[in-house]
């Protein structure tokens, strides 16, 4: 571990540091209550469950229902770090997904648990409880374009109490980065599959920082030490020992501690075929061992070794010579979380040592700083951007080349007319597709970084999506404004070039809330990519471009009502073409007018419409991605 930076008066005062103290009680009496330190004293609270079952319904009449957790039962006490231990398929991962609120019983899969946080029952899966977890997952989910440090800085001012300061903020985020050996890493981005950035180790310790920095009282990892070397796994174990002396609670899995690491651990759970084998201290373990004829070998890690009965025996054998361990612990009786009470609240203590509850912080902070990160992050992927605008660019030079003038042939010609009509109509199909396709291109990548970070209480669905969609606003804004620009002057339309814009950008806009829409209600994004067509091939066959809406059979016309391309063509129609000088001319427009089945005088009922079409996904987006969140936590 590296030195720390003098920042507690206990250490000012010449008092020693809180690594110096073995025990918790020691440790509370000088630990500093800092707002700045990670590793401030946190109310403790224990964590104990028991006849935890969990079993997959048969999919067949025929098949049985498969037991996947067996009454499972445990404790992670307040201040000590505990591992589940146990071969691949034990049902470790599963049993932490249930302690913290992430599996619940769904059509297949049925849950009971009994689970307590210090006497009192709580379920695990009710928001107020899954605020107290800082949980971290195996897949790591963090932006693509942000650093550590920006990112452990993110969720340090989204998740702790309103009123921490910036340098506060900035001393949490510095200690938190050097007590995860990330100083060097901590400004290049984090990266992924496309963009280089962070290797695997740091960014899995990048992800640990960002949920230890909140300072929870229950802390849940999956998998921490994988894609670590043995040096790293033995760091990160010590912390998480570090965070536990502070008074949190523990709880992590592993497939195969190092010897080093699994004497260091406070308690272990070791799980095979989904029941409890052993569960205690790992010192006591080759005593266990010896007691069922399987004496650890000399030199041996006994947690190598116990994997190694539980896997070359069968769950019949193991059972036959007693291996499996029952809940001898007789709880008393759980008491219910009396109403109104808080003890479920994130609390913290204040600096007189009082404990107080964490005052979230407001909705207009969610949004700019939700805001702050975008803005950094799309500066910072020049190429995505390049490309954003580069190929707009591009497709408005070619269509206005092939349409140049268009807008200022005689209208009198009929084909001149079919012509005009025809580049305004390509310019809209092109803006639609091109603003719906990106947004659903880039969502896959986002997806999981929300998933995550809204399941982790950084923020309200409405700050997401209202910060998602000022962003889009504006790029949408600036990429559309770059097209209007080259094709209004090109093609040298006669509507005013603002009237042109905004019929452009509302369609854009409208467009964009349709794939979000799609894309927040899939879980599976290449579907969602995939039934894109869905959306906007109807769109052609509705807008009166194609086919005249009076030859489509009476009982699909309403269809054209809902497409937003609809409205914008006739938009474009009404402001291009209501001038028309000229018998011919006129007769010409009239006919347009007709085959289209626009009315002059419902201008304003299609900017109404086209508007609602933009906002109602907006909504509905809104919802989806609640649901995809709730699905997301019980999968
Ligand atoms: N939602 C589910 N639907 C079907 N089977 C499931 C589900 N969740 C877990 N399982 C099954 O339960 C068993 C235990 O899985 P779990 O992921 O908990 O094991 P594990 O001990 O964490 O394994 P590993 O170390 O390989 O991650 C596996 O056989 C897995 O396929």
């Amino acid at each position: 571990m590296q030195a720390d930076k003098p920042m507690e008066p206990t250490v000012e005062q010449g008092q020693p540091n809180h690594r110096d103290f073995g025990n918790l009680k020691e440790f509370k009496v000088q630990h500093s209550t800092l707002r700045d330190d990670p590793f401030a004293i946190r109310p403790g609270k224990t964590l104990l469950w028991t006849g935890v079952s969990m079993t997959l319904q048969p999919s067949k009449k025929k098949e049985e229902p498969r037991a996947l957790l067996k009454n499972v039962w445990g404790e992670v006490p307040a201040g000590k770090v505990t591992a589940i231990l146990g071969p691949s398929g034990a049902g470790k991962t599963s049993l932490l997904n249930i302690l913290a609120g992430r599996t619940i019983s769904s059509s297949n899969l049925t849950v009971t648990h009994n689970v307590r946080v210090d006497t009192f029952q709580v379920d695990p899966a009710r928001q107020s409880m899954r605020r107290q977890i800082a949980f971290v997952a195996q897949e790591d989910s963090l932006p693509a374009a942000t650093t550590p440090r920006e990112a452990i800085r993110f969720s340090a001012r989204l998740r702790l109490s309103k009123d921490t300061t910036d340098e506060e903020l900035e001393t949490l985020t510095n200690r938190m980065l050097q007590e995860l050996g990330l100083e060097a890493a901590a400004d290049t981005i984090v990266g992924n599959a496309l963009i280089k950035g962070i290797s695997g180790g740091e960014r899995k310790r990048a992800s640990v920082g960002v949920e230890l920095v909140t300072r929870p009282a229950l802390v849940f990892l999956d998998e921490p030490t994988s894609g670590l070397d043995s040096f790293a796994a033995v760091k990160l174990v010590n912390l998480l020992k570090k965070v536990a002396s502070a008074g949190s609670s523990v709880l992590f899995t592993v497939h195969q501690p190092a010897s080093e690491t699994f004497a260091s651990l406070d308690q272990v759970i070791f799980m095979a075929h989904g029941q409890v084998v052993y569960q205690g201290s790992p010192e006591k373990v080759p005593e266990y061992m010896e007691d069922r004829n399987k004496s650890v070998p000399e030199h041996a890690n006994p947690a190598d070794w116990m994997l190694m009965v539980t896997q070359t025996m069968s769950e019949d054998e193991l059972a036959k010579d007693n291996f499996f361990s029952v809940d001898e612990r007789n709880l008393p009786e759980a008491e219910p979380m009396p109403k109104g009470q808080s003890m479920m609240a994130k609390t913290m203590h204040s600096e007189s040592g009082a404990i107080v509850e964490v005052q979230k912080i407001s909705i207009f902070v969610q949004i700019y700083e939700l805001l702050y990160r975008d803005i950094v992050n799309t500066g910072r992927d020049t190429t995505a951007l390049l490309t954003r605008f580069g190929a707009s660019i591009f497709l408005g030079l070619v269509i206005g080349v092939v349409y140049q003038g268009v807008g200022a042939t005689d209208l009198s010609d009929a084909i001149d007319l079919q012509s005009h009509f025809g580049g305004m109509t390509m310019v809209l199909i092109q803006a639609m597709f091109g603003t719906g396709i990106s947004i659903l291109l880039e969502f896959p990548t986002e997806r999981p970084v929300f998933l995550r970070e809204y399941t982790t209480d950084h923020y309200h669905i409405g700050a997401y999506i209202f910060a998602k969609f000022v962003m889009e606003a504006v790029l949408t804004f600036l990429k559309v404004m770059c097209e209007a620009l080259i094709l209004y002057y090109l093609m040298e339309l006669q509507m005013p070039f603002l009237t042109y814009f905004g019929i452009l950008y509302m369609l854009a806009m409208a467009s964009a809330a349709i794939a979000v829409l799609f894309g927040s209600a899939m879980d599976d994004q290449k579907v969602a990519q995939e039934s894109l067509p869905i959306l906007y091939v109807p769109q052609f066959l509705f807008s009166g471009f194609f086919i005249s809406i009076t030859l489509i059979p009476p009982y699909l016309r309403w269809a054209q009502y809902l497409c937003s391309l609809t409205y914008a063509i006739r938009l474009s129609v009404v402001n291009e073409f209501d001038n028309c000088v000229g018998p011919d001319a006129q007769q010409n427009c009239n006919d347009l007018f007709e085959e289209l089945q626009v009315d002059r005088s419902d201008v304003w009922w299609y900017w109404l419409m086209i508007t609602v079409i933009f906002l109602i996904p907006r909504i509905g987006a809104m919802f989806a991605l609640k649901q995809s969140a709730k699905r997301f936590y019980s999968n």
